[in-house]
C-alpha cells in the first residue's frame, strides 16, 4: 500500500491578476501540515516572479512556462502532474499527498478544471479538489464588472479569500462581496487580511459543491484554440542594467497609474535600488500600488538586473517605455529567461 492517497486531490488557486494568490499560497505553505504538498505554479507573461516570493523552491515546486494555463499550456499542466507522479511513484521526490496548482490571475478555471477530470491518465490517480479564489477587496467589484475571467474564477469557488480588507474601506469591501455573493452565495468567504487561516480546512475538499461544478466541466472541455479571453492582453517585461533611482521611479509609477491605471491589470517587479544591497519588490494592480517589501537576497547573485514585468489590457507597450524614458529611465525589452 503506498502512503498517499488513491486519488490525489489537485487544488486550484485562481483569482484575478495581483489578487493576493501568491501571498496566501506563501502564508498556507508555512503550516507544517501542508508539508507535504506539491506546487505547480504558472504565470502569464515571458519572465516569471512569483517563485522568488514563494519562500520555498524543492523538486516539488513546478515553473509553468509563460502562456495562460486554460489555453496555452494546459497540455504542459498535465504532463507535469504524470511526472510529478512518475518521480512519486518511483520514490524520487516526497510522497505528496496533494498538488496546489496557482493558476495565472488570466486563467478561466474551467478549463483547468476539465483537464484534471478529463485527461484519460491523470483520471486514474488524481481528482479535482477545492477551487479556492482569492478577490481583491479594492478592486474586486471593479474587476468582476470588466473582467470575464473574474467571474468565472468567482463564480466556480469552493472557498473565497477577500484579500486586502486592511486597504478597502468598508463600503468598498461590502460592495465586493454583494458582488461575490451574487454570483457564489453560499462558498465559505474568509478574510485573509483578519481571518486565522486553517491552511488544510482552506484546501480540503468542499463536496456539495464540487458536485455542482460537473455540468461546468462538461461544457468546459472544448479545447480553446484562440482565446479570445486574452484579446487586446499584452505582456511584457522591462530589464534595466543600470540601478533604478527609487525616487523617480515612485514619481514615475505614480503618474502612470493615474493616468492609465485601469488599462494596467498588474505590475510586478524586482529592483535593483540604489543604495540597496538586496531586490525591493514592488506589486501594483491597477490603481494600487502596494508597499515595497525587500526580499532577502538575490534570486540569482550574478544577474541583479532590474525586471518589471507588465500586464496590459488595450495599452500600448510603447507608451509604457516612453513614459519611462521621459523619467530617465532607461529599459530595455529584451527577452529574458525566467530565472
Ligand atoms: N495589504 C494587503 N496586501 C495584500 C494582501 N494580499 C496580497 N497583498 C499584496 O498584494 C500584492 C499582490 O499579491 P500577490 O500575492 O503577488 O498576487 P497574485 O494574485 O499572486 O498576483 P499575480 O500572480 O500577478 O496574479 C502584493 O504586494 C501583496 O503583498 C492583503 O490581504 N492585504
Amino acid at each position: 500500500m503506498s502512503d498517499y492517497p488513491d486519488f490525489t486531490p489537485v487544488i486550484l488557486l485562481t483569482g484575478f491578476l495581483g489578487s493576493g494568490k501568491t501571498t496566501l499560497l506563501a502564508r498556507l505553505l508555512k503550516d507544517p501540515a501542508l508539508g507535504d504538498t506539491a506546487v505547480l505554479i504558472n504565470e502569464f507573461g515571458e519572465v516569471g516572479l512569483d517563485h522568488h516570493l514563494l519562500d520555498r523552491i524543492d523538486d516539488q515546486m513546478v515553473l509553468l512556462s509563460s502562456g495562460c494555463l486554460c489555453c496555452t499550456i494546459r497540455g504542459e499542466l498535465a504532463e507535469a502532474i504524470k511526472a510529478l507522479h512518475s518521480k512519486r511513484a518511483r520514490g524520487e521526490v516526497p510522497p505528496f499527498r496533494r498538488i496546489v496548482v496557482e493558476s495565472t490571475g488570466l486563467a478561466d478555471p474551467l478549463p483547468v478544471i476539465a483537464t484534471i477530470t478529463a485527461d484519460p491518465v491523470l483520471k486514474h490517480h488524481f481528482r479535482m479538489g477545492a477551487v479556492v479564489t482569492t478577490v481583491d477587496a479594492v478592486n474586486g467589484r471593479d474587476q468582476l464588472a470588466r473582467q470575464p475571467e473574474s467571474v468565472t474564477q468567482a463564480a466556480v469557488a469552493d472557498r473565497l479569500v477577500l484579500t486586502k480588507t486592511d486597504l478597502a474601506d468598508t463600503a468598498t469591501t461590502d460592495a465586493t462581496i454583494d458582488a461575490l455573493r451574487a454570483l457564489n452565495p453560499d462558498a465559505p468567504l474568509h478574510r485573509a487580511a483578519t481571518d486565522p487561516l486553517d491552511a488544510t480546512a482552506l484546501l480540503s475538499d468542499r463536496p456539495a459543491l464540487t458536485t455542482a461544478l460537473e455540468g461546468f466541466r462538461c461544457v468546459a472541455a472544448p479545447d480553446l484554440a484562440a482565446p479570445a479571453h486574452l484579446a487586446a492582453i499584452a505582456s511584457f517585461a522591462l530589464v534595466f542594467e543600470a540601478s533604478i533611482d527609487w525616487t523617480l521611479f515612485g514619481l514615475w509609477l505614480t503618474m502612470l497609474l493615474n493616468r492609465h491605471g485601469s488599462a494596467i491589470l498588474r505590475v510586478k517587479g524586482l529592483l535593483n535600488v540604489e543604495g540597496s544591497e538586496t531586490p525591493v519588490a514592488i506589486h501594483g494592480v491597477q490603481q494600487l500600488v502596494h508597499v515595497p517589501t525587500h526580499l532577502a537576497a538575490w534570486p540569482n547573485p550574478d544577474d541583479r538586473r532590474s525586471r518589471l514585468v507588465f500586464i496590459t489590457r488595450g495599452l500600448d507597450p510603447a507608451l509604457i517605455e516612453r513614459s519611462m524614458q521621459a523619467f530617465g529611465l532607461k529599459p530595455a525589452r529584451a527577452p529574458m529567461a525566467a530565472a
